[in-house]
């Protein structure tokens, strides 16, 4: 993807306090036209805070943020007006219909009654919501509750559309589905910033950014963060060991001198070790020992440590 040189998003030494709580510290951060960036971090490390933020919906301690072009704080209300947003909490109404539903949001956005008939129905055929319509929204199952909140975030036709956790509690299938909606948006060249706590969607973004403890550690495409020289050490591989029993291998590789991180995965566990370590005493006819590249949760769970690691030494 070749970017451009405007930001679609434009963030550069936010900090965001509850009282004396600092919920984001000083994060620098651009997004580009048509970007799918997803924003990765543990409950309560602030992703919520920046895009509530970046909606123009709170009061900036320190820094600058616009979207689209425009302020948050200053223009607040046209970015409100610009931007779409599916918020965390289910914020549809559950004894209105798809249709009700569809009609309210079209309504709050000032859509006249021909565009918003019109909008409606490209976003029913892009989604398939077709045969709910009549149906309660709160009596739709979680997969296409997600998506006629997506749709009523789409009714304005935003450019950017923010999606804070989409797919929480969302069956799999259904949550393929929608991002194979989203992918349709972005190839329309509409900007997506969506958290998740899911690594195999973090893989599906275009770049992705992780929030510690308030500061966002880290940005880059998947490919660019799994090669990074910290996730893997000078002097140690990661392998993948799959074995009968992975619990005992845990426990056998966690208590070896030259193992630096062990954790299971599946019915494989994953390893930093030594290279000195060539692991020839654990191989047996039932165990197999490949060598495996860093995946993304092994470069959060890094960096995040490493972080922490280096505050409480200055500290
Ligand atoms: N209105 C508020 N008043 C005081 N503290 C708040 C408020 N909103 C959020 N916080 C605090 O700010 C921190 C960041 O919360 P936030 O909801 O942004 O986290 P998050 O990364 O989105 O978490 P999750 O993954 O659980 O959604 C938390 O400690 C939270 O308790």
């Amino acid at each position: 993807m070749s970017i451009p040189s405007t930001p679609v998003i434009d963030v550069r030494g936010l900090t965001l306090r509850f009282g004396s709580f600092t919920a984001v510290d000083q994060v620098d951060l651009q997004v580009y036209g048509g970007e799918v960036f997803g924003l990765l971090g543990p409950n309560g490390s602030g992703k919520t805070t920046l895009i509530r933020a970046l909606c123009g919906l709170l009061p900036l301690a320190e820094g600058t943020a616009t979207v689209l072009g425009r302020d948050v704080v200053k223009e607040a209300d046209e970015v409100r007006q610009s931007i779409g947003y599916m918020s965390q909490k289910f914020s549809l109404y559950s004894d209105l219909t798809t249709q009700e539903n569809m009609d309210f949001y079209s309504g709050i956005y000032g859509l006249r009654k021909t565009e918003a008939k019109l909008r409606q129905k490209e976003l029913i055929e892009l989604t398939g919501l077709g045969p709910y319509l009549d149906r309660w929204a709160g009596r739709l199952s979680g997969g296409w509750k997600q998506r006629l909140a997506l749709v009523c975030a789409l009714l304005h036709r935003p450019q950017l559309v923010f999606l804070d956790e989409p797919t929480a509690g969302v069956d799999p299938v259904a949550r393929r589905e929608l991002w194979d909606l989203l992918f349709q948006l972005a190839a329309q060249g509409i900007t997506l910033l969506i958290t998740t706590h899911y690594m195999d969607e973090a893989e599906r973004c275009g770049r992705v950014g992780y929030l510690h403890l308030s500061k966002l550690l880290v940005i880059g495409s998947p490919t660019e963060l799994k090669q990074l020289p910290e996730v893997t050490p000078a002097g140690f591989r990661r392998v993948e060991i799959v074995a009968p029993d992975i619990a005992a291998l845990l426990h056998v590789l966690k208590t070896r001198p030259t193992v630096k991180e062990a954790t299971i995965f599946g019915q494989s566990v994953h390893a930093l070790v030594d290279v000195r370590d060539d692991l020839r005493d654990l191989v047996a006819p039932d165990v197999s020992i490949r060598d495996a590249g860093a995946n993304l949760e092994d470069v959060f769970v890094t960096i995040a440590r490493n972080r922490t690691r280096e505050l409480a030494q200055a500290g």
